[in-house]
């Protein structure tokens, strides 16, 4: 008999300042290429990643990545709706980038909340590490305490020119999911011994895949 087939359809977003490498870190995650030609995104653009969680699941990753100059427009409410999980961006050489972080982490958390009030999940990345370290070098070890305070689930260094980012990236889309996941069990009420169940078993299958 076959088992039976799942389908999770997930929205996430991708945001941060202009030029940080939103777009290439999502023709890196889903097309394995990169261009160092830049052409501004203007509004939002989509891309879809299947992932094939274990035999049985199948997970869409619906990526919305924002144009960084929409933090200036008003719009950031209509494309961050029914998002599960959001990715903010900054560049690691330029450190206004860096300071434009909290700013987008505050007009995420302004207009999206869980049903119970909570914030969504979001992850940190620092891309453009091949290039230096500039910001990361100035913050060195405090980036956890920064996560901590304003939220984060965590942080990674990323570079979607070396593809250096592919095995943290791809450990922290999971971490991502996982995350969705147990919002998704919030949201539909399931008791918690049997979210903590579900959540265990997705742990262990996310580490399983990983290695
Ligand atoms: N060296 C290096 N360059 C990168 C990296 N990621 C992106 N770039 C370059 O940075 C420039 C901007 O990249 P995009 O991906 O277009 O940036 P974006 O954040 O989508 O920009 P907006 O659409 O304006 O919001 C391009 O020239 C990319 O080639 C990286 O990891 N390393």
């Amino acid at each position: 008999m076959q088992a039976p087939h799942k389908e999770h359809l997930y929205k996430l977003l991708v945001i941060g300042d202009l030029g940080v490498g939103k777009t290439s870190i999502i023709k890196r995650y889903v097309h394995q290429n990169f261009s160092s030609h830049y052409r501004a995104t203007i509004g939002v653009d989509f891309a879809l990643k299947v992932l094939q969680w274990d035999p049985e699941t199948v997970v869409r990753l619906q990526l919305w990545d924002i144009a960084g100059q929409e933090r200036f427009g008003n719009m950031t409410r209509v494309y961050y709706r029914e998002a599960m999980g959001a990715f903010i961006v900054f560049d690691v050489t330029r450190p206004a980038t860096f300071e434009a972080v909290t700013k987008w982490k505050n007009d995420l958390d302004s207009k999206l909340s869980l049903p119970n009030g909570k914030p969504i999940s979001v992850v940190l990345l620092a891309n453009k590490c091949d290039q230096g370290k500039d910001v990361l070098m100035n913050n060195g070890l405090k980036m956890d305490q920064f996560c901590k305070e304003h939220g984060f689930v965590g942080w990674f260094e990323t570079s979607a020119k070396t593809d250096f980012w592919v095995l943290q990236h791809c450990f922290s889309i999971r971490l991502t999911v996982m995350e969705i996941k147990r919002q998704y069990l919030e949201r539909h009420m399931l008791t918690e011994a049997k979210s903590v169940k579900v959540l265990f078993m997705i742990v262990i299958c996310g580490k399983y895949k990983h290695r």
